[in-house]
């Protein structure tokens, strides 16, 4: 067709409102300018992009006649105008001390000396944790190879720069639980108390100093790039969201001792096990979502792992700590290393583990952060990845991670090239090498019917776990190539370019793409439109947003990390489709088999059938419904019958963490405390909380969550989407480079030159918003000039 020619419509069916062009044998056509679109929603609509109606799928999806074509003959769909965007009120951060707290104790002998004293009490401590560590290797008593455990413990890798921080965490926290027993400080009190010790003269001086140390240049904070640790984006807290740093807290936390011990029941007794929690309150039914797919759950976890890592304890040298017996008894008390491990009591007639005799499961307590308010105080746990929407699972989280995933050439990322049939070539991550620990990567000839073919190793990406399934593995993949194609494409356009300014582009998109998938397609799945607008979090129609807010600490909340976001568990589906392009299901896997055997990406072909299951294959509903596949499967070694309970995990992890109550979080979150197990009953059924539970008060946060019948126009309960909304509202406005800004409050758009706006452009084409819709912005100029006002 001639450029003056409108593209003839695809079917017969087109709706006379949309005057179908004549076809181009056929009398010469009319040009189209208007099309009529239904009121939709109950609000006048108009044509657009379909990516731009992501926000009123349901209402889109209900009314007749929406399917229309832009101006230029591209498909689209009538939609409202978003609504408009209010501000909403985060959760201001818990004082340590909170006020009205009177301290029975006048702080008399808690002094530099007493401190010092708990300090080497302390360092005893870690000496002999490190000795009991010793013991146990030479006696044999370690994790098993391929284990789940031994999974589980790659899964939570800790580096050694973040070993080191937890060794010097450590110290803070039993120093702080020492002081706190010789003083015999209340738990409640224990804040206030602690708050008011000065650290400077003691020896606990030098112990996690690096929190303060970011150094920013003058060009950092001025960059149009972040860094790779996430420092330097808040231009006064320069940790703020960095890397290897604390999480937050919208509750204070709730430990039994105040600083470190789980919590207990509040009628003294000790809390239900998780496991029988797990196993009285979950179960495994098919709870298909109607609606969406599991693209959803997948997008979530690649989510997960861009903005929360919790590395877990340790030894010395990395190796995974045991927990349980190998026949799955509880370890002898001598031979635990108390403060580190946290295993999961199984009941004796556990309707699962029973038949094979397991009453242990294994958990590590998490890392510990350095207090970024430099005091002794609770322990905070610490996030491995850059707190931010930044990719950190394509990049890293340091320079020198970031620096071994480049190739050095024109911005691209480093690959491993898979040589296909006769000259096919295809690009998977770069491998790594597994540890003996782990086994091999390749699936065993009993899943395949085939021996592993050679070389096929786990891959390598700026996040740990990119092989904990094949789907995470295709989602990383596609993110890696979208990097070099986005670097080729620029250096096309801008040839006098070096290595780093294409990296830094190309990275600079990708986020964008990132960012705006995710508030623009996935958010509105999770929260919903309405909450998204009320808290300020739709996307931007047109413009930039002025929403960065210097005074917003953008960092993962604990409440976020330990229970909401998990929420994501309950999407899973045990098995995974592959899908051909002619939505003929090819093959049918279950996870139990495939977790960190990414062996079927090998094969060329697979990773578009992984891509086209995503998209056609419904996710769960999010409840009490969780597939085998992660609550008595996870990690399992082959043949074992049995691996982790991710739910069980999920519980005992928020202890670990020291969450407080569900029910803390119903008040916080408006829909008032309940009194006791029927007070419940206005978001869920609470019949199952009596069996298993005290009080209601002991309920714990995850659990709770997924309990509650969803939100209106959301896909998790109110206390959920409470937290998350929370959650997002603080990514989005306290970072600096959130991709809509607008020149103002950022450095996104400073000092831009003219090879800027080829980038720009490109950042359009990829339907990131970045400006105005409407065609005639697209101009170079145009853009700069709306930039500049
Ligand atoms: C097949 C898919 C998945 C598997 C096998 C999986 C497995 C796991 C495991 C083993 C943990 C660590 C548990 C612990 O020790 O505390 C974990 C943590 C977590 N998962 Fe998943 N998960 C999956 C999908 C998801 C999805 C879809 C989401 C969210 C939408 C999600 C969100 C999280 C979060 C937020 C954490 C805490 C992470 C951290 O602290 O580092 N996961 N998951
Ligand atoms: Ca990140």
């Amino acid at each position: 067709y001639t450029p003056h020619q409108t593209r003839p419509q695809y079917t017969a069916q087109n709706r006379q409102h949309n005057r179908v062009p004549a076809p181009p044998h056929g009398p010469p056509a009319r040009p189209e300018t208007v099309f009529y679109c239904p009121n939709v929603g109950g609000r006048p609509s108009r044509c657009r992009p379909i990516k731009d109606c992501a926000a009123w799928y349901e209402e889109v999806l209900a009314t007749p006649n929406t399917a229309c074509r832009s101006r230029d003959g591209s498909p689209g769909s009538c939609c409202p105008d978003l609504p408009f965007n209010i501000r909403g009120t985060p959760f201001i951060e818990p004082s340590t001390c909170e006020s009205g707290v009177e301290l029975d104790y006048n702080g008399e002998g808690l002094d530099v000396l007493a401190v010092n004293e708990a300090a080497s009490e302390a360092e005893l401590e870690l000496e002999a944790q490190k000795v009991l560590a010793k013991r146990l290797q030479d006696n044999h008593i370690v994790v098993q190879a391929e284990s789940a455990r031994a999974t589980h413990a790659r899964f939570a890798y800790p580096s050694k720069p973040i070993r080191n921080i937890n060794n010097e965490a450590f110290l803070n926290v039993h120093a702080a639980s020492v002081l706190v027993k010789r003083f015999q400080i209340k738990s409640e009190q224990v804040g206030c108390a602690l708050q008011k010790l000065k650290l400077s003269d003691t020896d606990l001086t030098r112990k996690c100093s690096t929190v303060s140390k970011a150094h920013c240049s003058e060009q950092n904070l001025n960059s149009p790039f972040r860094t790779i640790d996430g420092s330097c984006n808040n231009k006064r807290h320069f940790v703020w969201g960095r890397s290897a740093t604390q999480y937050h807290r919208i509750l204070p936390s709730h430990y039994a001792d105040g600083i470190w011990a789980p919590r207990i029941s509040i009628n003294g007794s000790a809390l239900p096990s998780a496991r029988l929690i797990s196993s009285t309150m979950v179960g495994d039914e098919n709870k298909a979502s109607g609606s969406t797919t599991i693209w959803f759950m997948q997008y979530g976890q690649f989510l997960d792992h861009d903005i929360v890592s919790t590395p877990e304890m340790s030894n010395d040298d990395g190796s995974p700590i045991p927990c349980c017996k190998e026949d799955g008894k509880f370890l002898e008390d001598e031979n635990r290393i108390h403060g580190k491990c946290l295993p999961i009591e199984v009941p004796e007639n556990d309707p699962f583990y029973s038949r094979f005799g397991r009453t242990c499961i294994p958990l590590i307590r998490a890392n510990l952060a350095c207090r970024t308010d430099g005091k002794l105080g609770h322990a905070e746990q610490l996030n491995g990845n850059t707190h931010f929407i930044d990719l950190s699972l394509v990049y890293g989280s340091d320079d020198q991670k970031a620096g071994e995933l480049r190739s050095r050439v024109n911005g691209e990322l480093s690959v491993f090239v898979k040589q296909g049939p006769g000259f096919h070539k295809f690009d998977l991550l770069p491998q790594t090498d597994s540890s003996p620990l782990n086994g091999p990567c390749s699936l065993p000839k009993a899943v395949t019917g085939v021996e592993p073919p050679e070389n096929i190793k786990c891959f390598k990406a700026g996040d740990g776990r990119p092989d904990v399934t094949p789907a995470m593995a295709t989602t990383q993949i596609i993110f890696l190539r979208e990097h070099n194609r986005l670097a080729r494409e620029l250096a096309r356009w801008n040839p006098h370019w070096d290595d780093e300014r294409l990296y830094q582009e190309a990275r600079r998109i990708l986020i964008a793409q990132a960012q705006h998938i995710t508030y623009n397609e996935w958010l509105p799945i999770l929260l919903g439109r309405t909450k998204m607008a009320a808290f300020g979090l739709l996307p931007l129609q047109s413009g930039f947003s002025r929403d960065y807010d210097e005074q917003f600490n953008p960092s993962i909340l604990s409440e976020f990390v330990g229970a909401a976001f998990r929420f994501g568990h309950s999407l899973i589906q045990g098995k995974t489709l592959l899908v051909n392009k002619h939505r003929g299901v090819e093959n049918v896997i279950f996870l139990r088999e495939h977790y960190f055997k990414p062996q079927l990406l090998y094969t060329p072909g697979n990773l578009d059938k992984f891509l086209i299951g995503l998209a056609s294959q419904p996710t769960q509903k999010v409840d009490l419904a969780f597939t085998k596949e992660v609550t008595e499967h996870l990690f399992e070694k082959r043949d074992m019958g049995f691996g982790l309970d991710l739910v069980a995990l999920n519980i005992q992890r928020g202890r670990d963490f020291g969450l407080r109550s569900y029910n803390a979080y119903r008040e916080v979150c408006g829909l008032g405390r309940a009194k006791d197990f029927d007070g419940l009953a206005d978001v869920m059924n609470p019949e199952r909380f009596k069996s298993v539970y005290n009080s209601v008060d002991d309920i714990d946060l995850f659990i709770g969550g997924v309990s509650e019948t969803k939100a209106e126009n959301s896909y998790v309960g109110p206390t959920f989407r409470c937290i998350l909304t929370d959650q997002f509202m603080k990514l989005k406005r306290g970072d600096r480079y959130f991709y809509d800004l607008g020149g103002q409050s950022s450095s996104f758009t400073e000092g831009i030159d003219s090879q800027d706006v080829r980038t720009h452009q490109l950042l359009i084409q990829l339907g990131c918003r970045t400006t105005e819709r409407n065609s005639s912005d697209k101009s170079g100029p145009n853009y700069l000039r709306q930039q500049r006002s």
